[in-house]
C-alpha cells in the first residue's frame, strides 16, 4: 500500500432507501482507482475509459460506447443526436426521467416538443398507446412530428415486456422513428427478466446505461450506439462540457462494479423489494406500481399518507426515506427491511387518523420542518422528493 491510506471508515449507504444512487464506492473500487490509467480521455487516450466503453458496448451488442459523467448527459446527447430538423417531438411516458427530471433538457438542448403519454395499462406504454399519441410527419405545418420514441427500462422499477418492445421496434422501423432507451436500471431489468443486455441492444437504436445506480459505481453512464451515432454524441458531449480528462479513475471503479457479481447483488435487492411489496399488500398499503425489481412505490395519494410523516417514521427506525419510493440496493443491510416495515406501518396507521390529501401540484422537492428525534436531538432539515 502506498503512503496514501484509505479513509479509516467510509460511510456506506447501509440504511439509505432514498435511491440506489446513494451507494458508496467499495474498497475494491478505491484500490482499483489507484492504478487507473491517466490519459486524456477527450483525445481518446485514456486506456481504462476506452476499455470500459468497449466492454459495455459489447455487453449490449453495439458498435461503440461513450462514457458520460451522468445519465442525464447521456440521455440528452443521445436524443439530441437522433434529432435533425426542428420542429420535431419526442414521445415518452409521462413519468419518464428525460421529461420530468432532466431540467427541460429536451426543450433547451434539442428544442424538442415532448409528447408525454399516460400508459393505458398504468404501467408501461404499449404500441397502441404510441400509435394513438405520436405525431405523424405528414406535412401538416401545425405539427411537430415525432422523430424519437424514448422508453425507460425499468421505469418505476417495472420491467418492460420484451414482446411489447419488439412490437414497438417493428413499428418504429416501418415509420422511420428512432427508439432510445433510458437504461438507468436496465441491469435490473436484464437480471429480473433473465434477458441478456444484448437482446435489448437488438431493439434500441441507443441505450443510456447507467453505472451509478444499482450497479453501484460512484458516477457515470455509458451511452451505446453505432459508430457514426456515438461520434456525433461525442461532439454534443464536448459541447455540453462533458469532455472530462483523466476519467480512467472512474472507469476502473465502474469496471469493478460490473465485474463484482452484479447479477447476484441485484437479485438480492429485488428480493428485498419483493418482500416489502408482499408486506404492503398484506397490510393493505396501496402501491403505485408492481414491484418487479428494486423499487417499491407506495401510493401516498391513495393511502392519504404524508411523505414527511413517512420520512420521519423512517428516521425513528434509522432508515432514510425521501417519500413514497423505497429504493433497495446492494448495500442495504438485511435488518433495514424489518425497520422500514415498522416505519411504513406506523405512517399508514397515522394516516388513518390524520389523512393527508395532497391536492396541490406535484411537489418534486420540499423540506419538512425540523423536529426532535427519538434521542432528543434535532433532526436535520429533511429534504423530501415527490417519489
Ligand atoms: C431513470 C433515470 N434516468 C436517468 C437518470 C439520470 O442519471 P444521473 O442522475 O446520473 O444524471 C436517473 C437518475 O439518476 C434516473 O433515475
Ligand atoms: C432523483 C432522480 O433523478 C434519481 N435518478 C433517482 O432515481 O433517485
Amino acid at each position: 500500500m502506498t503512503d496514501m491510506e484509505l479513509p479509516p471508515a467510509y460511510i456506506t449507504a447501509s440504511n439509505d432507501l432514498r435511491s440506489d444512487t446513494f451507494t458508496t464506492p467499495t474498497e475494491a473500487m478505491m484500490k482499483a482507482a489507484l492504478t487507473a490509467s491517466v490519459g486524456d480521455a477527450v483525445y481518446g487516450e485514456d486506456i481504462d475509459t476506452v476499455k470500459l466503453e468497449q466492454k459495455v458496448a459489447k455487453l449490449a451488442g453495439f458498435e461503440a460506447g461513450l462514457f458520460c459523467v451522468s445519465g442525464t448527459l447521456s440521455n440528452q446527447i443521445a436524443l439530441r443526436t437522433h434529432l435533425y430538423q426542428p420542429p420535431y417531438s419526442v414521445l415518452c411516458d409521462y413519468r419518464a426521467h428525460v421529461y420530468t427530471h432532466e431540467a427541460a433538457g429536451l426543450a433547451i438542448l434539442s428544442q424538442a416538443m415532448v409528447v408525454p403519454v399516460i400508459p393505458s395499462n398504468g404501467n408501461y406504454l404499449t404500441l397502441q398507446d404510441i400509435k394513438r399519441h405520436y405525431v405523424p410527419d405528414d406535412g401538416d405545418i401545425h405539427a411537430a412530428p415525432t422523430k424519437v420514441i424514448s422508453l425507460e427500462n425499468t421505469l418505476h422499477g417495472i420491467v418492460y415486456p420484451l414482446e411489447e418492445l419488439i412490437r414497438i421496434k417493428g413499428w418504429c422501423m416501418e415509420n422511420g422513428l428512432k427508439l432510445h432507451c433510458d437504461g438507468a436500471r436496465i441491469w435490473n431489468a436484464a437480471v429480473q427478466a433473465n434477458i441478456p443486455l444484448k437482446q435489448y441492444g437488438e431493439i434500441f437504436d441507443s441505450i443510456s446505461i447507467c453505472l451509478s445506480k444499482s450497479i453501484g459505481a460512484p458516477m457515470g453512464s455509458v451511452l451505446v450506439g453505432d459508430v457514426k451515432f456515438i461520434k456525433k454524441c461525442n461532439h454534443f458531449r464536448k459541447q455540453q462540457g462533458g469532455g472530462v480528462r483523466q476519467s480512467g479513475i472512474m472507469a476502473r471503479m465502474a469496471m469493478v462494479a460490473i465485474e463484482d457479481n452484479w447479477k447476484e447483488r441485484l437479485h438480492r435487492s429485488h428480493s428485498l423489494a419483493h418482500n416489502l411489496a408482499a408486506f404492503c399488500k398484506k397490510q393493505g398499503i396501496p402501491l403505485e406500481s408492481p414491484a418487479d425489481t428494486n423499487f417499491v412505490f407506495v401510493d401516498l395519494r391513495k393511502a392519504r399518507m404524508d411523505p414527511d410523516v413517512l420520512v420521519k417514521k423512517g428516521l425513528k427506525y434509522n432508515v432514510k426515506l425521501m417519500g413514497g419510493r423505497v429504493s433497495f440496493h446492494y448495500q442495504i443491510e438485511d435488518d433495514v427491511l424489518e425497520r422500514v416495515k415498522l416505519a411504513l406501518s406506523e405512517a399508514f396507521e397515522y394516516a388513518k387518523q390524520h389523512p393527508c390529501d395532497q391536492d396541490g401540484p406535484t411537489q418534486v422537492y420540499r423540506s419538512a420542518s425540523t423536529e426532535i428525534d427519538v434521542h432528543g436531538n434535532a433532526i436535520q432539515e429533511i429534504k423530501t422528493y415527490k417519489y
